[in-house]
């Protein structure tokens, strides 16, 4: 059996959190969140954070946790099946996970943008089908920070993911905790709580945009340390007047 670490979320980490959560209203007492687990580093420490908020909120929700299996790891030497990479670690705080079968794509529709979209409307199938009013996502300051420019640099608008999304009339919320951690951040809570990150066998994940945007910030971070808070603070301060 894996032993738990000392469950320990750091003061500022906390208050980020706590922030981020207040400021979006992401949680409500009685939800029922499904948490979108890929296993990777993000979404690892994301749901242990939200089992961690359930002991210390003045609140009450439940949480499961699933991952979406594309099967890549099927075909990848060496590699192992989501539910002994994930499930045992997810086990040894007590947190409910599962892993289900990722909707079938055809070949011409192998793209990041229709798997990611398959996946998302999977998710919110099974939110639907079982109760959850929440579907809680990995994604943190800097995935904010990447959207904002891959919609700026490709798609020609000015937008990034929302913390709190509200979806079907208020039925469904898509919340991301994390919005205000840097990715950091992120590694440093996953080495705190003992969580084992695990590789994404997609054949797409290195060759994205996403990348090249990721390459095209830390450049800018490097010559302007302060330009990722003056960025992030701009998504917040839209002068749309100064627009076209
Ligand atoms: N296969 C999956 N099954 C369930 N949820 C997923 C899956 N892939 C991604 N997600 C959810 O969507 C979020 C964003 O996915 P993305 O592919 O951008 O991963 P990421 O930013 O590298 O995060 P992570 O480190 O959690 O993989 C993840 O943090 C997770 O909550």
């Amino acid at each position: 059996m894996i032993m738990a670490k000392k469950e320990i979320l750091p003061a500022k980490y906390n208050k980020l959190l706590g922030k981020a959560m207040h400021d979006y209203a992401m949680l409500e007492d009685g939800d029922r969140v499904l948490v979108g687990l890929s296993g990777g580093v993000d979404s690892m420490v994301l749901a242990w954070i939200l089992h961690f908020w359930q002991k210390k909120a003045p609140i009450s929700y439940q949480i499961e946790t699933i991952t979406v299996d594309n099967g890549y790891w099927r075909s990848s030497k060496g590699a192992t099946d989501p539910q002994l990479s994930i499930g045992p670690q997810m086990e040894k705080f007590g947190i409910t996970h599962r892993v289900v079968d990722a909707w079938a794509l055809a070949r011409e529709e192998m793209t990041c943008y229709l798997c990611a979209r398959n996946r998302r409307n999977q998710l919110f199938d099974i939110a639907r089908a079982e109760g959850f009013n929440k579907i809680a996502l990995g994604h943190h300051k800097d995935d904010l920070l990447e959207t904002f420019m891959l919609n700026c640099l490709y798609s020609g608008n000015i937008s990034t993911m929302v913390p709190h999304q509200k979806l079907f009339a208020g039925r469904l919320g898509i919340i991301r905790p994390m919005a205000y951690l840097e990715k950091e951040h992120v590694q440093e809570l996953a080495g705190l709580a003992g969580l084992l990150p695990v590789k994404n066998y997609c054949p797409l994940s290195d060759h994205t945009r996403r990348e090249k945007v990721r390459k095209i910030l830390a450049h800018i971070y490097e010559i302007e340390p302060d330009a990722k808070k003056s960025m992030f603070a701009a998504l917040g301060n839209v002068r749309g007047d100064y627009l076209l």
